[in-house]
């Protein structure tokens, strides 16, 4: 169960939501008044000033416009309908969930000016699991995530649809059957939903998460590499790594070490030098593990900021006119955390090219067959996986092309320079999941190596480290040693879904 209140959450808690643990709103008088002073500052303000912008002015470029006093109270609503015109696919429901929960957050800050109705409307959603359905596309990401929060702030007030119980309804039949009533915004709390960049922190927590886990997985495919080729451990020897100080580098280089029993340093190794895709892993990988803590600071910020405009000072009685909903370090975050991530698809799509070459493999067979005698010849083993990484690779490679530095100047040039942080947090994902397909292709290749080894006797089984036999067992659970040919999308595909859900121990 997480509360929410103003105090701050983490990624790991915007993720557990997504997947479904249950939420509660604080009840505490400090929250609680907290939260009112902000809306009853604005009542106060719109009763004796009677001028508040995004109240009784337009929106954006818009906002020299005066709201007849008649028409003020139909503003939100109108907000949230003239951007209901997102287009593409829809969200998936554990982004969606997160979306709630990071609003939530932002909104729980007491500097909106929302009321506790609606902060107990949006967690009445997450509760009942009542998801509402966000077209992904349509999001500048600087005047906030506009568009797509639209759907969040519709359904809020029983409109549009919703995911609930695995079935697409309108939400107003939801609301009926679950006797919850429908919410009317108040003055302001049109934008204080959608003001924000609520969309792509939650893509971003999601995205951390799995980036995370994969700069693990890679590691522990980098040590099944490297016994598979016959590779040379002592390349990630603890005095060469002590005098190259990336700490994530480092601590890359000593999962490998104990993962290979790497001991003192041969003075004649057999073989002095592997290709950069074995001897440089730790330098590829380590800048993602080394990117991950700043990362993490950038998007936990964001998930715990006030993202909006104005800000509304209830204590201190002010309106504050700003662009807090400007998404650029999430746009950072993802530009990078993605580019970061294709390098590690790329290194293990290079690791892959040359086991399964015997060329390069140093005595396995050709594409790793298991075959025996003369079905050898009819037989493919890993061919076509590996020229499917490529495939992977080449589509996440080309997907690292920044997203922020493609602004541009929209809303009759008010929004004239904008974060395309959404966009680079969907290609992020997208890049995560072509990653890890490439690491499930990789699974299939380097066990597949190293039970070769045992077979043909180059490596015995009791030199190989536990951590590494169970890695392999756990994989044999999705797919066994490939002898005969065999079609092997399904297999690939449960490893795919063990490794978003980090089903594979790493290294804890
Ligand atoms: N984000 C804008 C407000 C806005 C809202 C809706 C729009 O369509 C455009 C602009 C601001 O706070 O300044």
């Amino acid at each position: 169960m997480i509360k929410f209140d103003h105090n701050a959450k983490s990624i790991e808690d915007i993720v557990a939501v997504s997947q479904g643990e249950q939420v509660a709103l604080s009840d505490s008088t400090d929250f609680i008044d907290r939260i009112k002073a902000g809306s009853d500052f604005l009542d106060r303000l719109l009763a004796e000033e009677g001028n508040i912008y995004g109240v009784t002015t337009g929106y954006g470029d818009s906002c020299t416009v005066t709201i007849p006093a008649n028409l003020v109270k139909d503003l939100p609503q109108h907000l949230y309908t003239f951007h209901g015109c997102g287009l593409g696919e829809l969200l998936p429901i554990p982004a969606t969930r997160a979306v709630l929960a990071v609003r939530l957050q932002s909104l729980c800050q007491g500097v909106s000016g929302v009321s506790v109705d609606l902060l107990e409307q949006l967690t009445r959603l997450i509760q009942h699991d009542i998801v509402p359905l966000i077209p992904q596309e349509g999001s500048v990401g600087a005047s906030g995530d506009l568009t797509p929060l639209s759907y969040v702030a519709a359904v809020l007030c029983g409109e549009r649809e919703v995911f609930y119980k695995g079935d697409r309804r309108k939400t107003a039949e939801v609301f009926a059957e679950l006797n919850i009533q429908p919410l009317t915004l108040r003055p302001k709390e049109g934008l204080a939903i959608m003001n924000g960049t609520a969309v792509m922190t939650a893509i971003a927590a999601l995205a951390y998460k799995r980036a995370e886990y994969l700069a693990q997985l890679a590691t522990r495919i980098t040590a099944l590499a490297t016994l598979a080729s016959k590779g040379n451990a002592h390349h990630f020897d603890e005095i060469l790594f002590s005098v190259k100080p990336h700490p994530g580098q480092q601590q890359i280089a000593s999962w490998l070490r104990d993962d290979l029993h790497a001991g003192e340093p041969p003075r004649n190794p057999q073989r002095l030098q592997d290709r950069y895709s074995l001897r440089c892993a730790p330098h590829v990988i380590g800048v993602l593990q080394d990117a991950l803590p700043f990362m993490r600071q950038l998007i936990e910020n964001e998930i715990n900021s006030a993202n909006d405009n104005p800000i509304i000072d209830g204590p201190g009685e002010h309106v504050l006119h700003g662009g807090h909903f400007y998404g650029g370090h999430i746009a950072f975050a993802m530009d990078s955390l993605k580019n970061a991530v294709a390098n590690v698809a790329d290194l293990l799509d290079r690791q892959m090219a040359m086991v399964v070459d015997p060329k390069f493999n140093h005595g396995l067979p050709a594409n790793l067959s298991g075959a025996k005698g003369e079905r050898r010849a009819i037989n493919h083993g890993l061919k076509a996986v590996q020229i499917g990484a490529s495939a992977w690779t080449a589509e996440a490679l080309k997907l690292t092309m920044p997203a922020s530095v493609f602004s541009r100047s929209t809303e009759c040039h008010n929004q004239d320079k904008v974060s395309m942080g959404t966009i680079a947090a969907r290609d992020c994902l997208r890049v995560i999941t072509l990653t890890e397909q490439v690491a499930a292709g990789s699974l299939l290749a380097m066990c597949q190596g190293l039970e070769l080894r045992f077979a043909q006797g180059d490596i015995a089984p009791d030199d190989v480290s536990a951590s590494l036999h169970q890695l392999v067992n756990e994989v044999r659970e999705y797919s066994a040693f490939i002898e005969e040919d065999r079609a092997l999308e399904y297999e690939l595909r449960g490893l795919c879904q063990a490794i978003e859900q980090r089903k594979f121990y790493c290294y804890g």
